[in-house]
């Protein structure tokens, strides 16, 4: 029996992510939570004959907590991509204000219906969101940071998207499966190519390309803020990447095989491996890195792969933890 709640589910990346999820046939139940328009999208899911129960709550008034929480009871994932998107000319810290309470009302939410489920947070500013789920957890006495995930997934999906563009005839981008470090915005993401498959591919790149590579992983999400030119940011891509992290996630409670996705996580000393990890970012208190999940959720970090960065990359790196300290700072004042 497992059970999944989204939080969020009428928006943009809501609702495909909830189609997505419908169709994994490990989900038992499927709990569809937002403030608008949730009782027909689940009655729409509600109609494909896949085996997942689905069941949507919507408060009925701003004061009314007992809609989350019904949600959220008995819920082993949570996924949370509530909040405001961009529209051109924003950045992802102006979300803060708005999405900053929406997502600490959502994790008290979680504190007192579901205090064991594996949170993954995609609302942004995802670099501080996070911080805010794990402060609020803390205060609330439930905090495991081995259940926290803050999704970066999508950044990995361009990365892997658009170095196969470079190279037509030659691959393709279910060929690769890049390591994107770091954050989740700007120049806080820092896409690891010279490491793994993708080597022989970068290498060959001119420097010019190589630069403009990376700032297309970087600001990929400004491409479609703009292309969707006021009406948001992405959403398709977005609840592919979603998708992709919780359906590793469940697959690793039963497989035999290593199960690892990068997340941003909380370099907590409980966790193997975010010691060591933690020292190699300066001291960071989150990061995004490839983990080893399992049934308890982050099994250990590989750190391993920031010993391997070529000198660029490092450069890269350092720009990365500058900005990411401001970010998980505001996110950690918010949170307390
Ligand atoms: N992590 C990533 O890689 C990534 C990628 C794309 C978008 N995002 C972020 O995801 C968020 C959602 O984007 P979207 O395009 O789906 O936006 P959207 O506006 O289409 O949908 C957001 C949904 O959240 C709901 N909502 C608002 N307040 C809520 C609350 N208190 N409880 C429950 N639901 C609430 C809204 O009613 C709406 O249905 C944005 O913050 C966006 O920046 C993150
Ligand atoms: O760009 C955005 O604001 C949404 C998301 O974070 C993305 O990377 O597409």
């Amino acid at each position: 029996m497992v059970k999944v709640a989204v939080l969020g589910a009428a928006g943009g990346i809501g609702q495909p992510l909830s189609l997505l999820l419908k169709l994994n046939s490990n989900i038992t139940e499927l709990s569809l939570f937002d403030v608008v328009n949730v009782p027909g999208v689940g009655a729409d899911l509600s109609h494909i004959n896949s085996d997942a129960s689905t069941k949507t709550f919507l408060p009925s008034s701003k004061e009314d907590k007992t809609a989350l929480l019904g949600a959220l009871k008995g819920a082993d994932l949570v996924v949370i991509p509530a909040g405001v998107p961009r529209k051109p000319g924003m950045t992802r810290d102006d979300l803060f204000n708005i999405n900053a309470s929406i997502i600490k009302s959502l994790a008290e939410g979680i504190a007192e219906s579901s205090p064991k489920a594996f949170v993954l947070v995609i609302s942004n500013p995802v670099n501080s969101t996070v911080p805010i789920v794990a402060e609020t957890l803390k205060q609330k006495g439930v905090y495991d940071p081995a259940r926290l995930f803050g999704v970066t997934t999508l950044d990995i999906v361009r990365a892997n998207t658009f170095i196969a563009q470079l190279h037509p005839g030659d691959s393709k981008p279910s060929d690769f499966n890049v390591n994107v470090v770091g954050g989740h915005s700007g120049e806080t993401i820092v896409p690891l190519y010279s490491i793994g498959s993708s080597a022989s591919f970068y290498n060959k790149l001119s420097e010019e390309q190589k630069k403009e590579l990376i700032h297309r992983v970087q600001f990929g999400g400004d491409e479609v803020v703009q292309a969707k030119n006021g009406a948001g940011s992405a959403t398709l891509s977005m609840a592919y990447a979603g998708y992709r992290l919780a359906e590793s996630i469940l697959k690793s409670f039963t497989s035999k095989e290593e199960v690892v996705e990068n997340t941003y996580l909380n370099l907590d000393a409980s966790i193997k491996g975010a010691a060591e990890a933690k020292k190699l970012v300066g001291g960071l208190e989150f990061f995004s890195l490839p983990v080893k999940l399992g049934k308890n959720g982050i099994e250990e970090v590989k750190y391993e792969i920031l010993t391997k960065v070529s000198a660029d990359e490092e450069k890269l790196l350092a720009v990365a933890k500058e900005q990411l300290a401001k970010n998980i700072e505001k996110g950690v004042a918010f949170g307390k």
